[in-house]
């Protein structure tokens, strides 16, 4: 029995409530347009089983999920997700013991130590992108491999040549798990079903559920073990790993609990980082073709510092422009308009409404990101200068796009700090490190200085048009699958690049 209201929403119909209200195409805007019809920045939505909550402007977000985030930090579904066997990734995890140690690891694995691993790795994959794309002839699929290069040369320091077999598994557990967080709903929401025997869920959700915790078991642990080996062979490959077992010297010394640990933390970095940075320079790509004078101003501006030579770590976060085009890229179609849903633990009052026990709260960061109040006019094209002042600095002023990476206590562990701070203390970098925020910037400079994009293409072979463009809705939204040309830039020759992969700094 409730004491109060909740948050204003769309009529409820008897028995499905806002069942069908769920299932709308970016739902994101959808919840834009019902703040304004509402006049509220909070709003509701209930469901068999379930209310949800929806958070539709950043002071509201930090009222919660920052300072109430002792209450508004678990996650839904974790019971579903044991099931699964898949909560030993910890974005899957309620908030609690075993997330705070999962966190801590996280922290001490791909912090400070790892630093230089992580560097020379992201400036790697980014020269054997520009190789890929000599001869490629779908880009998509190059930058796909490129940040899966990245993530499992970093991580594990598996070679190109034997990463193959880690990807295909990597998509295969992204696919079921896909399809079985839409049959999570059914069983968070009827829970009886999880207990039925295997035969009668004739459509076969709990095979896929051992299914699943195998395949991402394998996923997890096979590079892994890759690394181990090497380690025992005495491979001096750098990695993350790498450095893990040759801190502790004799592999002996590991302890199961903590080989345990490890795993399960690089494997949770790898698999909540490949998906989002691939959506993430696929919307560079994009926004590059649709909007060509600002892709010829970035590579003058490139051009005009690096003379001819292609982009080297000790350049990143000097080329203001470069900065811009980072955080426009992020705010522009954010990859996860939604962020990943919080979970409320206990009754909740605010702003005079009742905000019950175990109500799925949402940010809707999309709507955040499109607020012309923070970010200027012209809110839904591309326009980097939004973050520049008029003599091409940094506009210090300008609101930041860190909520395209959560709030409070789940924040993306990826993502540390404000690019602007980093460019200040590029060297001087603290535990966390701007992973994602990095490897993109190194990643669009790279591209820019040595190739021009153009002649995009839709699958019919259709000429791209603004107007037309969708994103996919879904919980890491992607741009549209296109297919554009690349033309090498007058003085860069096939020869340098090749030779690039060599000398990286
Ligand atoms: C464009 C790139 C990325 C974006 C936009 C992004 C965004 C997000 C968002 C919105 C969340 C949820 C935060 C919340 O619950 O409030 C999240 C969580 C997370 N991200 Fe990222 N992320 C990105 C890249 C990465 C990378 C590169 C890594 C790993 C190296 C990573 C690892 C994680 C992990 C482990 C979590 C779970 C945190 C937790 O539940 O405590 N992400 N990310």
């Amino acid at each position: 029995r409730r004491r109060g209201p909740l948050p204003p929403g769309p009529l409820r119909w008897p028995l499905i409530g806002n069942g069908l209200d769920l299932w709308c195409k970016h739902p994101w805007k959808v919840y834009a347009r019902w703040a304004q019809e509402y006049r509220s920045d909070i709003l509701s939505l209930q469901i068999p089983g379930a209310t949800i909550i929806i958070l539709n402007k950043e002071h509201v977000v930090q009222d919660l999920f920052v300072k109430r985030g002792l209450i508004y930090s678990d996650r839904p579904y974790t019971a579903f997700f044991e099931k699964l066997g898949i909560s030993r990734i910890f974005v899957f995890q309620d908030y609690g013991e075993r997330w705070k140690n999962n966190r801590k690891a996280f922290k001490r694995y791909l912090g400070t130590e790892t630093e230089s691993v992580i560097r020379s790795n992201e400036l790697l994959s980014c020269r054997r992108l520009l190789i890929s794309l000599l001869t490629g002839n779908d880009h998509q699929v190059d930058f796909r491999k490129a940040v899966n290069d990245f993530f499992l040369s970093a991580t594990y320091g598996i070679p190109p040549s034997q990463q193959d077999e880690h990807v295909a598994l990597t998509q295969e557990s992204a696919v079921l798990l896909k399809r079985l967080m839409i049959q999570g709903l059914v069983f968070e929401f009827l829970p009886f079903l999880a207990s039925l025997p295997t035969w009668f869920t004739a459509a076969g959700v709990t095979r896929g559920v051992g299914v699943v915790g195998e395949l991402v078991d394998k996923m997890m642990r096979t590079p892994f073990e890759s690394a181990k080996a090497d380690s025992i062979q005495g491979a001096r490959r750098v990695s993350v790993a790498g450095r893990f077992f040759r801190f502790d010297k004799e592999l002996s010394n590991i302890s199961n609990d903590e080989e345990i640990s490890i795993i399960d933390v690089l494997g949770t970095s790898y698999a909540a980082g490949t998906d989002t940075v691939v959506a993430l320079v696929n919307s560079f790509a994009l926004a590059m073709v649709l909007y060509p004078d600002i892709q010829r101003k970035a590579y003058t501006i490139l051009n005009s510092t690096l003379r001819g030579r292609l982009p080297a770590l000790k350049d990143y976060g000097t080329i203001p422009y470069i900065d811009a085009l980072v955080q426009e890229v992020v705010r522009w179609n954010p990859i996860a308009p939604l962020g990943v849903p919080h979970v409320l633990r206990q009754d909740d009052v605010y702003k005079g409404y009742i905000l019950p026990k175990g109500s799925i709260c949402i940010a809707n960061t999309w709507n955040i990101l499109h607020d012309e109040e923070r970010y200027g006019p012209n809110i839904d094209e591309f326009i980097p200068e939004r973050f520049l002042n008029a003599d091409g600095t940094l506009n210090e002023t300008r609101a930041k796009t860190d909520v395209a990476f959560g709030f409070g206590r789940r924040t993306c562990p990826g993502e540390s700090k404000s690019l602007s701070l980093y460019s200040m203390s590029v060297w001087l970098s603290t535990a966390l490190r701007d992973i994602a925020r990095e490897f993109a910037w190194i990643l669009f400079a790279s591209v820019l200085s040595a190739y021009e994009l153009f002649d995009a293409r839709d699958e019919n072979g259709m000429p791209l048009y603004r107007s037309k463009i969708e994103y996919t809705t879904e919980i890491v939204s992607s741009a549209p699958h296109f297919k554009c040309q690349f033309r090498l830039r007058p003085g860069i020759t096939r020869a340098m690049i090749h030779e690039a992969v060599g000398p990286v700094d």
